[in-house]
This record gives structure tokens, sequence and C-alpha cells, in this order.
């Protein structure tokens, strides 16, 4: 009984402490309007059970596109606006590079020396150097078509094998992706592989940050007894033997002489060893990265393709569109190639228009304030939390005529992209912090649809309509079609 009367007070006063403080620093800062905020919680019931890109969008409406809401212990920023997205991804760049770290991230990714959660300073800049210029650059890109075209075939030939049947489109594309990014991570489909998708699941589920133990990071007794803490151990460990069981693999197959091509785990064993780098690169370093080439690479395309034939079914006159471009591209040459896509334009605009209306990471990664700064004319004080809502500024009406529909044809005849200038369109982000695996991401994506236009008709099931497709989306920090989507294929014979 005492201790338990121990731990109450200690608990109140410490939160009695910490609003006071919160108050007194809020009252000399000039900070964005918000909703209004309950004792403790802040605007926890606002957004709890709910998606947060949508609930954030809701509340800016009524807010405006800078505001200031508190998640528990956390006080945070939401920018709307592709105006003020501006503001924090250009002009606030470096003042506002820092990325947040949970418990979970710092247990799971090796102290974040990966590269997403990584504290902006310098290991994030030479590992990020590695990211882009040896690791996803075009040319190590390329050089992973052969692979990306051998797991194509099989993948043809299996919906050869399964036409007329409806297969589930969201599993499928997933286990193609991720064969691809093993064997440009390890050399070969490494036995583990199906461990480390269920892992990066889990951990994509349990890491949105948006935990209770999470909002309340101070009172980390949260995570014992939330079970949070044994969760995420046991999530580390299962990842860092699976990564150990990988390893082994991989240095057998060399020492046997087995794989000669230089893999993605090649370059990282290669530049640990050349050394001369300022932070000398270790194994868990190595691992962390490749968390974020599994998490990275495999998602985020699968479900681009996803959303693509979600959109493409639900609007027959784009798909028949995109069909002829693709057939007629490819009429009489027998197999598509990687080098020959860079002519379809109509395909290069329906995936924009997918990733502007389903980016899978609809809230870009937060950033963390490094350097008091201004938005907007607000103060943005050290150690708050800046969320930019990408997928509200590609659907915001004052940027977009009819944002909400799927109009491929709004990007042909224009020179918008995504290589992060255009901040009314970053499903890749932008600044400092954005993708490195864009060529990486973009190249599969492009590939499987032509391929899978090329070859197929698409259906749905017997007695489903495209109005019966469900469009909810799952909870978490990717957000993919939530009732995954299920089509049947019929062979097109491309030369008829
Ligand atoms: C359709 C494919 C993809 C999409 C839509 C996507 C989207 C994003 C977004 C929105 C961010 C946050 C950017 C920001 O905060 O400004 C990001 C960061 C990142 N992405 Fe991707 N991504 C894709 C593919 C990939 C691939 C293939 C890889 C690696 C193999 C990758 C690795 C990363 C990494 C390491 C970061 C963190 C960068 C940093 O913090 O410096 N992504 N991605």
């Amino acid at each position: 009984m005492d201790t338990e009367l121990v731990l109450i007070s200690l608990i109140a006063s410490s939160l009695i402490f910490f609003l006071y403080f919160v108050f007194k620093r809020s009252k000399s800062l000039n900070l964005p309007p918000g909703p209004q905020k309950l004792p403790l919680i802040g605007n926890v019931h606002q957004i709890a059970g709910t998606l947060p890109h949508r609930a954030f969008r809701d509340l800016a409406r009524k807010h405006g596109p800078i505001m200031h809401i508190q998640l528990g212990q956390i006080s945070a920023v939401i920018i709307s606006s592709p105006r003020l997205a501006q503001e924090v991804l250009k002009t606030n760049d470096i003042a506002l590079a820092d990325r947040p770290t949970t418990f979970g991230s710092e247990l799971v990714l090796y102290g974040n020396t990966d590269i997403a959660l990584a504290p902006y300073g310098e290991y994030w800049r030479q590992m990020k150097k590695i990211a882009s210029l040896e690791l996803l650059s075009a040319k190590k890109v390329r050089s992973f078509s052969r692979i990306r075209e051998q797991e194509l075939d099989g993948f043809i030939e299996f919906l050869r094998l399964s036409s007329g049947k409806p297969i589930n489109i969201h599993k499928t594309i997933t286990k193609l992706i991720n064969n691809v990014v093993c064997m440009a991570s390890f050399g070969k489909n490494c036995k583990q592989q199906h461990a480390l998708l269920q892992f990066l699941d889990e951990f994509a589920r349990i890491n949105t940050g948006f935990y209770v133990a999470d909002l309340f990071p101070d009172f980390k007794f949260l995570y014992v007894v939330s079970g949070l803490r044994s969760k995420l151990m046991k999530l580390h460990k299962t990842l860092d033997k699976i990564f150990d069981d990988i390893w082994e693999e991989h240095e057998g197959r060399k020492r046997d002489g087995g794989d000669e091509d230089e893999d993605l785990l090649d370059v990282l064993l290669r530049i640990k060893e050349e050394g001369g780098l300022e932070f000398p690169i270790t194994n868990n370093n190595i691992k962390a990265i490749f968390v974020d080439i599994f998490a990275g690479g495999t998602d985020t395309s699968s479900i681009t393709i996803g959303w693509a034939m979600t959109e493409l079914i639900r609007h027959p006159n784009v798909m028949e569109k995109l069909h002829f471009e693709i057939r007629e591209a490819f009429k009489g040459k027998g197999k598509i190639k990687e080098s020959d896509l860079h002519g379809l334009t109509y395909l290069q605009a329906v995936i924009k228009e997918t990733l502007r209306l389903h980016p899978p990471l609809p809230l870009l990664l937060p950033r963390v304030c490094r350097e008091q700064c201004k938005i907007d004319g607000y103060d943005i004080p050290v150690k708050m939390k800046v969320f930019v809502n990408g997928w509200a500024c590609s659907t915001d009406p004052e940027y977009w005529e009819d944002a909400e529909s799927f109009k491929p044809e709004r990007f042909e005849n224009t020179s918008v992209d995504f290589m992060g200038t255009n901040y009314h369109f970053m499903p890749f982000g932008s600044g400092r912090r954005m993708c490195p695996g864009i060529t990486f991401g973009m190249v599969s994506v492009e590939l499987l649809l032509a391929q899978m236009l090329f070859y197929f008709d698409w259906k749905l099931p017997d007695g489903l309509s495209s109005t019966d497709i469900d469009m909810s989306e799952t909870e978490g920090s990717l957000v993919a079609k939530k009732v995954p989507l299920h089509l049947i294929p019929t062979s097109y014979a491309p030369d008829s």
C-alpha cells in the first residue's frame, strides 16, 4: 500500500512539474494556434483510433495550416499546406533536420544508426552519402535489372497459371518485390525472407510513435506495464538472429564462390574494410541500414502498385488508355525491357496520380527542431516535433482542381515531378531528409505495372462491381489498402 502511495504521488508531482514547465514555456513563446487541449493527454483524444493524416487534415480545416498540438508530453506542430511545407523543408531544412526517436526505434534500430531515424549530424551525412552514391545510385539500381527481369518472368508465368482465378494483388506483389530486395541485398533469396517480412509488419505496427508509452517518454515504466518493452525486446532479438543467419549464409556462399555479383551487403562490407571513414561502420550499423532498405524498399512500392491497380479497376477508361499505350509501345517487341519504359508518359501520369492520392507515407517522416526557428511567424522551439502532412498538401484544393478525384491527365503536359521541389506533390519528401530510394522504388513500380498491363486484362471477381471496392486505409505510418484487392487476370496475346 505504502509503495503504491509513493508511486502515485511521484507520478502526480512529476506531471504537475511537467505541466507547469510546459505552461510557463509556452507562455513566453509565440506558438501556433491549435485545438483546445485536455489536461495531461492534450489532443490525444482527437487522433486516437483515427488515421492521423486524415484526423490532422480535418483539424487543420478548423485551425489552419499550421497547428500546435500536444500529444501527452510531445509538443508538435502540424503543417498542412504546400506554402508552409516549403518553409519547413526548404527555408528551415537544417534547423528542422532531426528525427524523433522512440524507445522502439532506439532498441530495434541499433541505437538509431540507420539513415531514416539517425539524428542529423556527421554519422547520418556519411551514411546517406553511402546510400545515395553506392547503394541506391542509378548505376547500382541498373545493375539489378537482371534480378528484376528474372523475378518478373516467374511472376508473369504465375499469373498465366492463375488466369481466370482471383489473386491477392498486395500479397503477391509484396512477395515479388521482397524477392528482388532480398536478392539485391544478399545475392540470393534468403531463407529468412518470410521471417523478415513478418518482422517489418510487426515493427511498422508498433513503432508508429503514437503508442501511449511513446507519448509519455519520461514515464519509462509505461513501456513495462503496457508490455511494449518486452514486445520490442523480443522483436529486436528476432531481428538480430535473422540478420546473423543471413550473414552466415552469405559468407558461406561467398566462400564457396557461389555468388560473383556485388550485392548490397558486399558493398557495405567492402566500404567497412576499406576504412578511412570518419565513423568506422560496425556490423550493427550495417544491420540497421538493412532495416531501412527492407522497410523502405518493399512495402512502399507494393503499396503503390496495389493502389494503382485499385484506381485502374475503378476507372475503366484510364485502364483502357493505359493498356493501349503499353500495348502499342511494345507491339512485336516480345519483351518489355527497363530501358524502354521512359517513353510511357501515360503510365508515368497514372503512377504520379496514384502517389498524389495515396502516398504510402502520407505524413512524411516527422522532423525535430534542433535550432529554434520561425514558421509563418510562429516560434518553433528546440525539440518540437514537426509533422508535414504530405497527403493534405497533395490534395489541397487551392493547388489541385477536383483534388480528390483520380485524373492522371492532370500530369500530362506538366513539369510537376516528385523530386522534392513541388511542395504540393512530394510523395518522397523533400530537403535533406528526402528519400534516397526513388530510383530503386520507381523502377519496380513502373516495370511491374507495365508487364501486368501488357500481358493481362484484369477484372474483379464475379458479383463485384467497382463501386463495391472498399477504399479504407490501414493504420500505421505506412498506409496501404485495408481490405486486400483481389483481381482476376486473363492472358492477352500481345502480338494478336
Ligand atoms: C514508392 C517508393 C517509396 C516511397 C513513396 C518513399 C517515400 C519516402 C518518404 C516520404 C520519406 C520521408 C522523406 C522526408 O521526410 O522528407 C522517405 C525516406 C526514406 N526512404 Fe523512401 N520511399 C520509397 C522507396 C524507398 C526505397 C526503395 C528505399 C531504399 C531501398 C527507401 C529508403 C528511404 C530512407 C533510407 C529514407 C530516410 C532518409 C533520411 O532520413 O535521410 N525508400 N521515403
